[in-house]
């Protein structure tokens, strides 16, 4: 795929490098800092071989590795596993020098953050992503945390990484599904604020529709990229995302809300599919997006998003349940709902406080009775 280009490193701020590239799993070890003793890797059920080769790697230079193997995708985002996480951590000694790494797709390291965040107020955590997800956001950012009962990631810290190897050749055997879910969190970046992402997805899909969902897709590489440096200029202007960040929660208003009214049978990525499609439509109903510019970019929305197979419309009769869940979003203010939306391309805004009949008006246009996931 991308096998002979040499790494690329994106600066997140002065704070940490994302590094992206063939082969980087070895630099693990030099982010851990030369103090390091002890070091808790914290891995999906499905990643034995790269497990193993990471804790390896630490080993050889004289780390002691403790393992923790967590439940698969967001089942691994609990206060139940961190708790266990906590306590491997304590009967192992982990002290300030000692550091958690997270090999796995965006559940894991958000759990890997959120352990570290919370481990004696702090300690380093390295992350190494193995889904595209993850590569272009999860790891990337200091956003960890962990969903409850009432919602997703209601708990969590703003606790950046000491680096992030984003290894592409693990992609090789991602499931295509998952690889997908990845480019709508990449498409997302496209339309808040790197039009040329919007511009590559459709370049590639009019080659061959079916190549551009997978890890052959010929600009992955330059997507990936063009990803991280999007995220790593908005989380180092506004980490604690007080206004900025928040345009990187694209989506994700309604998105999170069908994860959750789903119990998380669906994909992150396809979730934030849907929730895009829901906000342009509801940018457009605000006033936000107007005339045939804005009508076309809604329908850009839902064009590029079905031509990678991801889905762009939810169950109808939902409405009271998403609603319940929308408010416990965390731009929420008081009873008041905030989005971001689109007054144009690349040109994120705020809508407050939307009225009701608009927000199940924008429901309406993304419903359809008795269809799911399809498109
Ligand atoms: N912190 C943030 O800023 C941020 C940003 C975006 C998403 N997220 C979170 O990320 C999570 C979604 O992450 P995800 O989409 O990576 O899901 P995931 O972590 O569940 O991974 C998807 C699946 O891929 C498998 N997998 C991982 N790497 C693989 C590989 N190389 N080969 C084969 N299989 C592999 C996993 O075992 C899992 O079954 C959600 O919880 C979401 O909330 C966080
Ligand atoms: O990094 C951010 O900020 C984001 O909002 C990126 C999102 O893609 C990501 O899903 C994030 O975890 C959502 O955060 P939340 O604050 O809405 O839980
Ligand atoms: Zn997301």
């Amino acid at each position: 795929m991308t096998g002979r280009v040499p790494p690329t490193t994106i600066a997140v701020g002065s704070d940490y490098d994302v590094v992206i590239g063939s082969g980087v799993l070895g630099g693990v070890a030099d982010l851990l800092g030369p103090d390091v003793a002890r070091v808790l890797v914290v891995h999906p059920p499905t990643l034995p071989e790269l497990t193993a080769r990471v804790a390896a790697g630490l080993e050889a230079r004289g780390v002691v590795v403790h393992l923790a193997e967590v439940p698969d995708a967001e089942a691994a985002k609990t206060a139940t596993v961190v708790a266990e996480l906590w306590g491997q951590l304590g009967r192992a000694g982990f002290t300030r020098t000692d550091a958690v790494v997270g090999v796995g797709g965006g559940t894991v390291t958000d759990l890997a953050g959120f352990v570290a965040a919370s481990w004696l107020r702090g300690v380093r955590v390295v992350q190494v992503p193995t889904t595209l997800l993850g590569m272009v956001d999860a790891a990337v950012g200091g956003k960890t945390g962990i969903n409850t009962a009432e919602g997703k990631n209601l708990v969590g810290a703003f606790h950046p990484p000491a680096g992030v190897l984003c290894d592409v050749d693990v992609l090789e055997t991602l499931p295509q599904a998952d690889l997908a879910a990845g480019l709508a969190e990449v498409v997302k970046c496209g339309f808040i604020a790197d039009p040329v992402i919007l511009e590559l997805v459709e370049s590639a899909v009019a080659a061959d529709p079916a190549v551009a969902r997978s890890a052959a897709n010929p600009h992955l590489r330059e997507l990936i990229e063009r990803a991280v440096r999007v995220k790593a200029e908005v989380v180092a202007a506004d980490l604690k995302e007080s206004s900025l960040r928040e345009i990187l929660n694209y989506g994700h208003t309604f998105g999170h809300a069908i994860e959750q009214v789903e119990r998380y049978t669906w994909r992150h990525g396809e979730a934030i599919s849907v929730g895009m499609v829901y906000v342009a439509e509801l940018a457009r109903l605000a006033g936000h997006l107007t005339g045939p510019d804005g009508d076309a970019l809604v329908a850009r929305h839902r064009s590029v998003l079905e031509s990678l197979g991801l889905p762009t419309r939810y169950s109808a009769g939902r409405w009271d349940e998403l609603l319940t869940a929308m408010r416990r979003d965390k731009k929420s203010r008081g009873s008041t709902l905030r989005f971001v939306v689109l007054d144009g391309l690349a040109q994120p805004a705020r809508l407050v406080g939307p009225d009701d009949v608009l927000l199940q008006a924008a429901y309406g246009l993304v419903s359809r009775a008795g269809q799911g996931r399809a498109h």
